[in-house]
């Protein structure tokens, strides 16, 4: 066995919207928002986190949720989901049309309590009747447990942890969850670790691996995720990013970065690497931003546009 297991397609979800925009200090018009929008529903995304229906003084950019959701729904090839930490966010969410939810909780006291002002337990009992409100309305819910693998204000998070939350989400019914790692702090080791043991205890939960790369750790974590038969993945175009509850955080794994590897180890995303490449490129001038470290692809371009490898080092896949 001389190859890496891997699966040969996975699934991205695009949170720009929701994770990029709310790290941005600058107020973004509603109007640039939805254009960027329209430019990744162009790129072959099927799935988009589209924005949070939080309190509007805890993240003040996504104050416009409503407005930019109901002005979008004419995108109706992609699932939005969106994030909401209680039932005043999923009733809001429900009543614009949104339908997919996803679960605000954090793995540690300390991030819950600066990001939602709750315990962990509080927290995870105020999700039950989002669930109740959802499945009357036909709304699908999923899971997410942030500093799943490491806490800025508690270290190292242990995978016990991980599953006494893991079991009480299977026990509201939530069969899909989103590990994240929410300030780069995940190594590959870990995060197969992991997710082997997550994966035995709870066989019917669907994971997905919402990664930052802060440390450059995001797409080796990517891999040994994919090792473990995860397919299923977060990434924000151009690399915007952050909770502005977690000291430290920085942006998501870009997109076209994300596509950009994995299409070089031949699993298909089913998204135009080029596209996503020139949206972020507009997204960056959309956003005045004039760094571009947190994007491979905008620093050097795809492997493609260099000069084919002489015979025997084409790459694998
Ligand atoms: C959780 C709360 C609401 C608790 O905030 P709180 O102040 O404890 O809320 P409360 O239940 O005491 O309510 C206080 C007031 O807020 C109102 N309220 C209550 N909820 C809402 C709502 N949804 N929408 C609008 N209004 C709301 C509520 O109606 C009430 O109004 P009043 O009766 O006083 O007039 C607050 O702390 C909050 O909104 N936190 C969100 C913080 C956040 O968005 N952080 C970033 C996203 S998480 C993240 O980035 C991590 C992630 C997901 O990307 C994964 C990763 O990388 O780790």
């Amino acid at each position: 066995m001389h190859d890496l297991s891997l699966p040969s397609k996975a699934v991205i979800c695009e949170v720009a919207p929701r994770d990029g925009f709310q790290a941005e200090h600058d107020w973004i018009p509603t109007e640039t928002k939805i254009d960027i929008i329209r430019k990744l529903a162009n790129t072959g995304v099927k799935s988009m986190e589209i924005t949070s229906f939080v309190h509007p003084k805890a993240i003040p950019q996504l104050k416009d949720a409503e407005e930019v959701v109901s002005r979008t729904q004419d995108l109706t090839d992609l699932t939005f989901r969106a994030l909401v930490p209680n039932a005043r966010g999923a009733q809001r969410a429900i009543d614009v049309g949104i339908n997919k939810l996803k679960l605000m909780l954090s793995a540690t006291d300390s991030h819950s309590l600066s990001n939602a002002n709750a315990t962990v337990e509080k927290a995870q009992n105020a999700l039950e009747p989002i669930i109740d409100l959802a499945s009357k309305h036909n709304v699908k819910v999923g899971g997410s447990i942030s500093v799943a693998f490491g806490c800025p204000y508690e270290g190292i998070v242990p995978v016990e942890r991980l599953a006494t939350i893991l079991d009480r989400y299977s026990k509201m019914g939530i069969d899909e969850v989103s590990l994240a790692d929410t300030t780069g702090m995940a190594n590959p080791r870990q995060v197969y670790k992991y997710l082997g043991e997550l994966k035995e205890q709870f066989p019917a939960m669907t994971f997905s691996m919402h990664l930052h790369n802060t440390r450059g750790m995001a797409f080796a974590s990517a891999v040994a995720a994919l090792q473990q038969g995860v397919i299923h993945f977060d990434s924000s175009v151009a690399g915007l990013g952050g909770c502005p509850y977690a000291p430290g955080a920085t942006g998501n794994i870009a997109t076209e970065d994300l596509i950009h590897g994995f299409e070089e180890m031949g699993i298909e995303t089913g998204i135009d690497l080029d596209k996503m490449i020139t949206a972020a490129e507009d997204v960056r001038q959309m956003l005045g931003k004039t760094d571009l470290n947190s994007s491979y692809m905008l620093q050097a371009g795809p492997c493609s546009t260099l000069s084919p490898k002489p015979a025997g080092q084409e790459k694998l896949g």
